[in-house]
């Protein structure tokens, strides 16, 4: 009988830890470069440098309310219950400078958020004073005594001049779009957004406009991934799903190296007859980092160098897919935008109901977040298996179960890994 030779290469991967994995993929991630967008259009995107206050702020001694502007001084006698009565001798709307100095026995009208006239110390609220008029002359009177600076900010009370604004990799919201606005930041230098190809392989796989067809199922992983890379702050770009064909897997991932920054596939890195990523990935031009890791869902997640580039081919199963893009490609993108955060926030947290599967790897458990009581629950999806899709969804966590657990119980400490579009409930 011709029998051939069986492919033992294939199934016996070593497995490496998941630290060991992501230490491996860093070693090749690239800064990606710089480009200098609109205020308008900075939100959500990641700072390519430093920045530093070119003026303190605010810039000027600035009124905190409406009233007078005087000298703490001139107020000591109030202490006594005396009323003093203090010569207006000027009026200062927002955004004017005062050619005025305020002496002693003479105060200025004044708004909320205009400069101090010189030789004033001191801000008197409307509210606490009263008007005589006296030959044409205004005179305000107030019965307090003042501490020197009341109602006054300072120059530089928020930022001195030179301080470190924001970071290099801060992600922009809103309260830097403020800062950024604040200091004349119009065109903002934040980092390209890492160009990253997906493509599903799988010649079970229909386009999602498709009717279904015995066998077949809708290629969800694709539009799965690309919407966890543009959480990660990178640009998806989806691909053309290929069938399980080693040839066409060559030539799309080549076509996507050389094109984009990062690419990454879904399906095929097992060891069935046409798990075809596998396959790529040990040939003698790509430089393969791994193919097993130590985790579930995901083991057979695979990373490989091609041209300098980092591949990676995660699993085909949903669940795995998922769980291999946020612990591979998101730090990655993360590290090409310097976060200074590239990795899951771990927590700790209380399990929320039992958990009892137990294997001898980490398991990545899908779970929501709940507060009971001031205490943060993680509770486990009751459907958690890699094939598994519905539940992603209901997720915004993983718990980190350790390998050879006796199972664990309902209110023990676990140590979780928040998903960033997450939100705890
Ligand atoms: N003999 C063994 N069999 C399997 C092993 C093993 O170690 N020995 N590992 C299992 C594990 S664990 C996983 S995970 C899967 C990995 O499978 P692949 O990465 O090779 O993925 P496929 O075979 O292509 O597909 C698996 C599953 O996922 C569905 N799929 C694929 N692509 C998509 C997509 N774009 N959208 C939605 N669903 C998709 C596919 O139809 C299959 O049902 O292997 C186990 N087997
Ligand atoms: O790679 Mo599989 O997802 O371990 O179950
Ligand atoms: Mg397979």
């Amino acid at each position: 009988m011709n029998q051939t030779p069986l492919n033992t290469e294939k199934f016996q991967r070593k497995a490496v830890k998941v630290e060991e994995a992501q230490s491996r993929i860093a070693s090749y991630v690239q800064q990606s470069e710089r480009e200098d967008v609109g205020l308008e259009q900075a939100h959500g995107r990641y700072l390519a440098m430093d920045l530093t206050a070119p003026h303190p702020y605010p810039r000027f001694r600035r009124s905190g309310m409406d009233g007078y502007a005087i000298l703490a001084s001139d107020t000591e006698v109030c202490s006594t219950g005396q009323e003093i009565w203090l010569h207006v001798i000027d009026e200062i709307p927002c955004g004017t400078v005062s050619d005025k100095r305020v002496e002693t026995g003479m105060a200025a009208r004044i708004m909320t958020g205009a400069q101090l006239p010189e030789g004033a110390d001191t801000v008197v609220m409307l509210e606490a004073t009263q008007l005589r008029e006296e030959n044409g002359q205004t005179y305000v009177g107030l019965k307090k005594r003042m501490e020197v600076g009341k109602n006054v900010t300072q120059i530089g009370h928020e930022i001195k001049e030179g301080q470190l604004l924001l970071s290099k990799g801060t992600c922009v919201g809103a309260g830097h779009i403020s800062v950024l606005a604040t200091f004349g930041v119009h065109r903002v230098p934040v980092y390209r957004k890492p160009r990253v190809a997906v493509f599903s392989t799988g010649s079970e796989l229909l386009a999602v406009d498709e009717p279904l067809q015995p066998g077949k199922i809708r290629n969800s992983n694709t539009y799965m991934l690309a919407s966890q890379i543009r959480e990660a702050g990178g640009e998806p770009f989806i691909l053309q799903a290929i069938h399980d064909d080693l040839n066409l897997a060559r030539a799309s991932v080549r076509e996507a190296i050389a094109t984009y920054d990062i690419v990454v596939t879904s399906g095929g890195v097992s060891v069935g007859d046409f798990d075809i990523m596998g396959d790529l990935v040990r040939q003698e031009d790509v430089n393969m980092l791994f193919n097993k890791v130590t985790m579930r869902p995901g083991s057979v997640t695979t990373a490989a160098v091609i041209d300098g580039k980092l591949l990676f081919a995660l699993s085909g199963n949903p669940g795995a897919c998922f769980v291999g893009c946020e612990l591979f490609v998101r730090p990655t993108i993360q590290m090409m935008l310097s976060s200074a955060h590239p990795y899951l926030q771990t927590w700790t947290a209380k399990l929320g109901a039992d958990y009892t599967k137990v294997n001898n790897y980490t398991r990545f458990v899908r779970s929501s977040l709940e507060i009971r009581g001031g205490q943060v629950y993680a509770i486990p999806a009751r459907v958690d298996e890699s094939s598994a899709m519905v539940t992603i969804k209901d997720s915004d966590c993983l718990i980190v179960v350790p390998p050879i657990t006796e199972g664990l119980r309902e209110g023990e400490e676990v140590h979780v890994l928040v998903l960033q579009g997450g939100q705890v409930t």
